[in-house]
């Protein structure tokens, strides 16, 4: 159980771990690599351990020299080994489609099983496309769900225009092209996280990017490199969010990762009409790296959609709560993405906030909030969604009652730690 109350006005300056995107790209590069890579900030939550534990069943060593730094001793993609049990993804998404992309290409066979949400998410959106490379996978559902079986065969590059702006997507199949014969180009309708993008040239990959199309040639050769992963702006979101649940806080964090691609929350909450203060210090690996300050100003319901929408998919569910303090009508729209989340976040989102008395409402693809309302105590689940039940925490900050969140284990798929920020906040 985790229980939240309104806050007293809070000053915090902080970090916040590793970014979940970089760190799972960390062990997917490093494992296919040739020579050793060390990746310093990773996150050790549940997502990336899950991604971990999986290329070590492909046979890869790694050392966790401590809870944040690992070493991977890289063999390139043909030392990949096959697995004697099935590869379990867990809770990630991100992990089973970036891995399909590399099992689909190397002569060995696995089975892919995940736990009952990933069971829920459509797996066919990289399973078609990899077919199309000549990918033998099959499983539930005509392989739109795990389990899923592959049988790694020789892949050609296609053209291949994503219906949909997902880096998991577009990952998976840059991820198949540097082993298929020719080139591979994804084209994706807005343009999604690129931080397989990002990362490739740091281990000796070579890629072309041109707008919203990206293509990569086959058989290039990665060499071990050393990683240094970002805060992730994910999960600083929700203590961004914290400052703006009531008047005078302010929350300062440090070395986060500032990759446009990402930041489309900051310009949200601008546009809302918070203080928000960025400096730029670093450049780690092809990532900028800064400073983020948010503090409250007169919270002001705006429209949300379009491209905007890839560069915050994850910061939704936290954004809607942030909407329920701002006046007027703040509108969500093409969103649709939420319903294939770890849970369905428009509906998890809606619900769980009517419980605390918002006035939300459902659409198709997104929703609907006006306020500003005064949220009252109550009793909300996470939905077993890491992403919600960090938002309903983060609502009983402003709350006039108790929130309770049933099931905060799940927060540890993405922010281990996250207990102690809210302890913090509410002892000041
Ligand atoms: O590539 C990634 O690391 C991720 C991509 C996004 O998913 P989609 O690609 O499905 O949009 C995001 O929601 C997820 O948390 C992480
Ligand atoms: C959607 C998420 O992750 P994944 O798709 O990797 O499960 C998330 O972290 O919010």
């Amino acid at each position: 159980m985790m229980k939240t109350s309104r806050s007293k006005p809070f000053q915090l300056t902080c970090r916040v771990p590793g970014d979940k995107s970089i760190s799972h790209r960390s062990i997917i590069f490093g494992s296919i690599a040739e020579g050793i890579t060390e990746v310093d900030g990773f996150l050790p939550g549940k997502d990336c351990l899950s991604t971990m534990h999986c290329f070590k069943q492909l046979g890869v060593r790694m050392e966790r020299i401590s809870p944040t730094t690992v070493r991977i001793y890289g063999s390139g993609i043909r030392g990949l080994k096959e697995p004697a049990a099935p590869l379990d993804v867990g809770n990630s998404g991100t992990t089973i489609r970036l891995m399909l992309g590399i099992l689909a290409g190397i002569p060995i066979f696995s089975a892919v099983v995940g736990d009952e949400s990933i069971g829920r998410r459509p797996m066919d959106r990289v399973v078609l496309p990899l077919r199309k490379m000549g990918a033998h996978i099959d499983g539930r559902g005509d392989g739109r769900f795990t389990p899923l079986a592959v049988r790694g065969k020789a892949l050609k590059g296609i053209r291949y225009n994503s219906p949909v702006a997902s880096a998991q997507v577009k990952s998976c199949l840059l991820l198949a092209g540097l082993q298929a014969e020719g080139t591979t180009t994804v084209c994706e309708p807005a343009l999604s996280r690129d931080h397989t993008e990002r990362m490739l040239p740091a281990f000796g990959g070579l890629l072309r990017i041109d707008g919203r199309k990206v293509s990569v040639r086959g058989g290039q050769t990665l060499h071990g490199t050393k990683v240094c992963v970002p805060g992730d702006i994910s999960s600083a979101a929700f203590l961004l969010a914290a400052a703006l649940m009531g008047p005078d806080s302010q929350v300062t964090v440090e070395e986060v990762g500032l990759n446009p691609t990402r930041t489309g929350i900051l310009d949200v909450l601008r546009q809302m009409g918070a203080e928000v203060a960025v400096e730029e210090t670093g450049n780690w690996c092809n990532e900028p790296v800064g400073r983020i300050t948010v503090r409250k100003g007169d919270l002001r319901g705006i429209i949300i959609g379009g491209d905007l929408i890839p560069r915050l998919i994850d910061e939704i569910p936290v954004l809607a709560v942030v909407a329920t303090q701002a006046k007027g009508t703040t509108v969500i729209k093409d969103a649709q993405e939420l319903k294939v989340k770890e849970s369905n976040r428009i509906a998890t989102t809606v619900n769980e906030l009517k419980k605390l008395g918002a006035a939300i409402e459902e659409t198709e693809d997104g929703m609907i909030i006006e306020g500003p309302v005064t949220l009252r105590g109550g009793v909300t689940s996470g939905h077993g969604d890491h992403r919600i039940a960090m938002a309903m925490a983060i609502a009983g900050l402003g709350s006039e009652g108790e929130v309770t969140v049933t099931d905060p284990e799940s927060i540890d798929v993405s922010f281990p730690g996250f207990a102690e920020f809210i302890l913090k906040i509410q002892q000041r």
